[in-house]
C-alpha cells in the first residue's frame, strides 16, 4: 500500500486583460492524499472534508478522478484501486480555479502514485487538454505568475492550423503588488460564465486588450500602480461578465476608493480581484467586504500572496 499527499493553489486567472492565457497561483490550498490499494478488480473510495465538502462528488464522476483515470489513460495502463482524502480550502465555483486544483491534483496524484513515468510538461500538457485553457491549471501546478501561448502551424492541405506545444512565461511579481480577494456567498459555474461571452470581437477590442495586457505585464513587474490602474482594464470577458455579479460596481467603488490600484474579476468569477500595495491591502479587503454586504451579498475577503511553488509533495522531505 503506498500513499501520496499533495497541495494545490487556488489561482486568479485572466487578470483583467489577459482572459484565457495569464493567471497566478494564490496562497489558498486543496490538499489530496491518495492510497494506492491492492485489489484484484479497480474500486474507488472518495473522503470530503471542509467546506461545502457535500457539493463535491465522491463516485467516478468526480473531476480529481477523471483527471487521475486520463493519467492512466495516457500511459496505458490499468488504473489502481485508489482511496482519495480531499480537503477543501479553496471554495468552489468562485473563479478561484477549483476545477483547475482538481485537474492538477489528480494528475500529479497518479503521477507519483504510478512512479513519476511523466514529465512536469507532458502532466501540464494533459491539464491544459482537460481543462481547455492554460491560465488557471499552468499556475496552479507551476506556482507563480504565467503567461502561455501556443503558436499555431499552418496545414492548407487539411484546410486547418494545428496547435504547436504551449509556451510558458514566468511573469515577474513585484513584492509589493498584494492580491486582494472578496468571495461572495454565491457560486457562478465557469461554464455559464464562459456562454454569455461573444464568438467575435471588433479590431477596436482586440487592440485594447493587446495594449492593456502588455501594459499589465510590465505593470506586474515593476509594482508601477499607474500602470496596473490603467492595465486591469478589459474588452473580453468582464463587460459581459458583470451583470452576472450583483454588487460588481460598489465591489468596484470601495475596492479603488480604498486605494487599490484596479479591480477586476477572478477567473470566472464570481470573486472580485483587487491589486493593492502592502500598506493598503487590509483597507482594501475591509472595503470590499462591507460594500458586498450593503449591496446584499454575504462576501469574505482575503489579503493573499502569490504561491511561488505550484502543485507539491507533502509527504516528504526534500
Ligand atoms: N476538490 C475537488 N474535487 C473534485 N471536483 C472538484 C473539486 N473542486 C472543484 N471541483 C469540480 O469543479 C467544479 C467547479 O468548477 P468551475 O465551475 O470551473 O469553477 P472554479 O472557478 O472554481 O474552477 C465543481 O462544481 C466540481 O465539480
Ligand atoms: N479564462 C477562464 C478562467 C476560468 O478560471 P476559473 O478559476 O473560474 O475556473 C475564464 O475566464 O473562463
Amino acid at each position: 500500500m503506498s500513499t501520496v499527499s499533495i497541495i494545490v493553489p487556488a489561482t486568479t486567472a485572466n487578470l483583467g486583460p489577459g482572459f484565457d492565457c495569464i493567471g497566478a497561483a494564490l496562497s489558498l490550498y486543496n490538499e489530496f492524499q491518495f492510497t494506492q490499494i491492492n485489489t484484484a478488480e479497480t474500486t474507488l473510495k472518495i473522503n470530503v472534508t471542509g467546506a461545502e465538502a457535500e457539493r463535491v462528488q465522491t463516485d467516478e464522476s468526480n473531476l480529481l478522478y477523471q483527471a487521475f483515470l486520463k493519467f492512466y489513460q495516457h500511459i496505458e495502463k490499468t488504473p489502481p484501486s485508489v482511496e482519495i482524502d480531499i480537503k477543501l480550502g479553496v471554495p468552489l465555483a468562485r473563479g478561484l480555479g477549483s476545477s483547475a486544483t482538481a485537474i492538477v491534483g489528480g494528475l500529479v496524484g497518479a503521477n507519483l502514485l504510478a512512479g513519476e513515468p511523466l514529465r512536469q510538461v507532458e502532466v501540464m500538457q494533459l491539464a491544459i487538454e482537460m481543462e481547455g485553457h492554460p491560465d488557471n491549471v499552468v499556475p496552479a501546478l507551476l506556482g507563480g505568475c504565467r503567461l502561455a501561448a501556443t503558436g499555431l502551424i499552418l496545414e492548407p492541405q487539411r484546410h486547418r492550423e494545428r496547435r504547436e506545444e504551449w509556451e510558458i512565461c514566468n511573469i515577474p511579481w513585484h513584492w509589493d503588488v498584494i492580491p486582494v480577494v472578496a468571495i461572495p456567498d454565491f457560486e457562478l459555474s465557469t461554464a455559464e460564465a464562459r456562454g454569455v461571452l461573444p464568438s467575435e470581437y471588433s479590431r477596436k477590442d482586440a487592440i485594447f486588450n493587446a495594449a492593456h495586457l502588455g501594459l499589465l505585464v510590465r505593470g506586474l513587474e515593476s509594482g508601477r500602480g499607474d500602470w496596473l490602474r490603467v492595465a486591469m482594464q478589459d474588452k473580453i470577458h468582464q463587460p459581459y461578465r458583470q451583470s452576472l455579479i450583483q454588487g460588481y460596481d460598489p465591489v468596484y467603488a470601495a475596492a479603488v476608493n480604498a486605494g487599490a490600484y484596479g479591480m477586476v474579476i477572478s477567473g470566472a468569477g464570481p470573486t472580485l480581484l483587487a491589486l493593492a500595495s502592502t500598506t493598503q491591502a487590509e483597507s482594501v479587503a475591509k472595503a470590499m467586504e462591507s460594500a458586498w454586504q450593503e449591496a446584499g451579498v454575504k462576501a469574505e475577503a482575503k489579503v493573499l500572496k502569490v504561491d511561488f511553488q505550484g502543485a507539491r509533495r507533502t509527504d516528504v522531505e526534500f
